[in-house]
């Protein structure tokens, strides 16, 4: 396939750029008025029209006047395997309840937990592959899903079968994390003990001889797991080859951070909450900084410093964190414009940060997250659009216009 007269093609980092920090992520290459040439699954070439070789311009070519191509958003922290939306939490929210009174009133991660051990395998699959679906007609082509609304063996295993199933039949790739430690089941309350005990005995021992999951996660909070708890779980994640991708600081300055980086975490996500100690903690590390803007917005809780996280040269990505209580929609688009819009970053430094360090946090950005040549040709073609940074500044208007996967147009 050979796409011709791009306005601008977006993201050509070199290939051996996986993983973009601080200063440097408002460099955002942009080649203009563009060809791409794609063989099989992969970016074989790209240059400007005025120099495109003869024998490339005979092949059957796509015309994409006034149009840009973007590498596909890479969202690398959801949980969109769940049996049931939460809509009724919805008009609580909106009385002034906030999310741990909602847990409390038994609302929450419970709740969903409740509806998903009610569902079947089949039901939770189709369920989830509808919202997959959806996901990518808005441009996600890479994706990491959790489990964590299961909370009893039987579910959790349940979980990260459908995110199987969901790995097998999308042709995009998908990471899954293993999150029983999500919240503390009803008959656990008093018992924190017993079910970590079954975390690590019972669940970690049959996931791994399954290999149903790449990650494992832990919701590291007041009124969740304790930095204690949490080091525990990941420590016996580590035994099975699990690296940690953690829930750090959403509510509070957990120490989540320090206990992400202690355990060479890949990603901390949330970071809501974040001091001068917490940002120190993350330099001279490796670890990723995942912000979730759709959440903040969702609950009314304090925006991510990305302007700090990334003035301290950390590598800092964004993803949707789609799920039923906290965030009910998967548009990387908007995640992007809300960046720019709320956290004041720069179009170029919000696209860095959904594209090539969101396939870092989820350790793709070999094969992911930019336009290179021997990458995966997993990209969109955009509507006509004036500028790159028009993407984001049309916050909640629909800007992409065909979704191409391992080279080929995805309809769905
Ligand atoms: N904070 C923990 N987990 C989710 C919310 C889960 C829920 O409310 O169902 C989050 O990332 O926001
Ligand atoms: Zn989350």
């Amino acid at each position: 396939m050979l796409i011709v007269n791009i306005k601008g093609l977006v993201g050509l980092h070199p290939k051996d750029k996986l993983v973009i920090r601080g200063n440097e992520m408002a460099s955002l290459p942009v080649l203009e008025n563009a060809w791409l040439l794609i063989e099989n699954d992969l970016i074989k070439d790209f240059g400007r029209m005025d120099e495109m070789p003869p024998a490339v311009s005979s092949l059957p070519t796509i015309d994409v006047q006034e149009k840009y191509v973007f590498p596909s958003w890479c969202d690398s922290h959801t949980h969109i395997v769940f049996a049931a939306s939460r809509e009724e939490e919805f008009a609580m929210k909106i009385e002034g309840k906030s999310y741990e009174e909602i847990a409390a009133a038994g609302g929450g991660i419970l709740n969903s937990a409740r509806k998903l051990q009610q569902a079947t395998e089949d039901e939770l699959f189709k369920r989830a592959s509808n919202r997959l679906q959806q996901m990518i007609m808005m441009g996600t082509g890479a994706i990491e899903i959790k489990s964590g609304y299961g909370l009893t063996v039987e579910s959790e295993l349940k979980m990260l079968r459908v995110i199987r199933r969901l790995k097998q039949q999308f042709p995009i790739p998908v990471k899954a994390t293993f999150l029983a430690a999500h919240a503390y089941p009803a008959e656990y309350k008093e018992n924190h003990q017993g079910y970590i005990d079954l975390i690590i005995n019972e669940m970690l021992p049959q996931i791994a001889a399954g290999k149903l999951a790449d990650y494992i996660d832990v919701f590291c909070e007041k009124g969740f797991f304790s930095v204690e708890e949490t080091d525990l779980i990941l420590q016996a994640g580590a035994k099975y080859g699990l690296k940690p991708k953690i829930h750090a600081n959403q509510l509070s300055v957990s120490g989540g951070v320090e206990v992400g980086v202690k355990n060479d975490a890949v990603s901390v996500d949330h970071l809501e909450e974040t001091d001068e100690n917490v940002i120190n903690s993350l330099k001279n590390s490796d670890t990723i900084v995942t912000l979730l803007p759709s959440c903040s917005f969702y609950l009314g809780i304090p925006f991510a410093n990305a302007k700090g996280l990334i003035a301290a040269d950390l590598p800092v990505a964004l993803a949707t964190d789609y799920n039923p209580g906290s965030t009910p929609s998967g548009n990387m688009n908007f995640v992007v414009s809300l960046a720019c819009i709320k956290m004041k970053i720069l179009p170029e430094q919000a696209i860095n940060a959904a594209t090539i360090n969101g396939a870092a946090a989820m350790e793709i950005s070999e094969d992911f997250g930019s336009i290179a040549i021997g990458k995966k040709a997993n990209l969109f073609i955009t509507k006509p659009m004036s500028s790159v940074a028009y993407l984001p500044y049309s916050f909640g208007q629909p800007q992409i216009e065909t979704v191409i996967l391992n080279g080929k147009i995805y309809n769905g």
